[in-house]
């Protein structure tokens, strides 16, 4: 069988379907990978934060369209680009194994975060990012920053700002390791639901190529994205709104669920975690969310929301 791939045009979301197409010639039965590269809206539209153009499913829906019309029949997307719920005619196969989901700390003249002098600029477009620097780091300053990977190195390099914080799979992925000054431990700043973990999309009812890629599937890891990604869900999940999720593995069958609200400002962070074997992550999730909402979440989420509009 022949597989093509829908794939965003930007290094990293290459790197990615490259990495994809590498496994999956190993497999038997397939006889042939072609990447079929594309744009996205959140490609193009860089002069706003994804918060203001409306967010999740800006990165996908191209690669959706693609595959509907029988351009490709696979698409690789970042976890945390994937909307919590998606169309019918889509179906989610999983996770694949996780690169490292924390965010890093890049800068030229400091080591980290808590190394930055008051008053120095963090750039950072994420909501989530912005809030938890804010909260732990009173005295910085977070101004917007978008673009590829590149471009946001960039702009660092040219002196707009005193250090970003990007994903440290990004910049691991494109070989960039040596741009990472410190990985932000997960205590300092909360992961985004699904980051460092790819997530594969094919149509609804292809079953045929659904037990082909099985076997790039990790069971495990797409047990923790769920649960990180049914906090987002119930928490109405989008860009507007400080939202972080991490699960990691206590051992072999059990793992512990964090989930994470803020005010953009960083001025209000609301932090709960609950543990739950693999078999029943729900649980977590739920038990997480309960939390969340017992201590003002959703009025954090409509004043993030309301924050937007007008
Ligand atoms: N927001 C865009 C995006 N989507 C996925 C990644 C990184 C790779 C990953 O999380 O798998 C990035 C870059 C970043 O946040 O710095």
């Amino acid at each position: 069988m022949k597989i093509r791939i829908a794939s965003r045009e930007s290094r990293l979301a290459m790197w990615q379907a490259e990495h994809v197409r590498d496994l999956l010639l190993a497999l038997p039965g397939v006889s042939g990978v072609e990447i079929v590269g594309m744009t996205t809206k959140g490609d193009q539209i860089l002069d706003r934060s994804l918060a203001k153009i409306g967010g999740k499913g800006l990165f996908i829906k191209e690669l959706e369209h693609a595959l509907l019309e029988g351009r490709a029949d696979l698409a690789v997307h970042s976890g945390k680009d994937i909307p919590m719920d998606l169309d019918p005619e889509f179906q989610l196969l999983g996770f694949m194994t996780r690169e490292d989901p924390h965010d890093a700390f890049v800068s030229n003249d400091y080591a980290s975060l808590a190394d930055l002098p008051a008053g120095a600029v963090v750039g950072s477009s994420s909501l989530r990012r912005q809030a938890q620097v804010l909260a732990r780091y009173p005295h910085l300053k977070v101004e917007p920053l978008r673009g590829n990977l590149d471009t946001r190195l960039g702009k660092l390099d040219s002196g707009q700002y005193q250090a970003i914080v990007l994903a440290a799979a990004g910049l691991k992925r494109l070989g960039l390791h040596s741009r990472i000054r410190n990985v932000i431990e997960s205590t300092d700043m909360l992961p985004a639901v699904g980051q460092g973990a790819l997530g594969l999309e094919i149509r609804a009812g292809d079953s045929q190529l659904a037990e082909l890629v099985k076997p790039l599937i990790d069971p495990v890891c797409t047990a923790l994205v769920s649960a990180e990604r049914s906090v987002s869900k119930a928490l109405g999940g989008s860009c507007q709104v400080p939202i972080a999720g991490y699960a990691t593995l206590n051992d072999a069958h059990t793992f512990t669920l964090r989930g994470l609200v803020a005010s953009p400002d960083g001025k209000t962070v609301i932090e709960k975690s609950a543990q739950a074997s693999l078999q029943h992550w729900e649980t977590a999730a739920d038990l997480v969310i309960e939390g969340l909402l017992q201590e003002g979440a959703q009025a954090l989420i409509e004043s993030a929301i309301q924050q937007f509009k007008g």
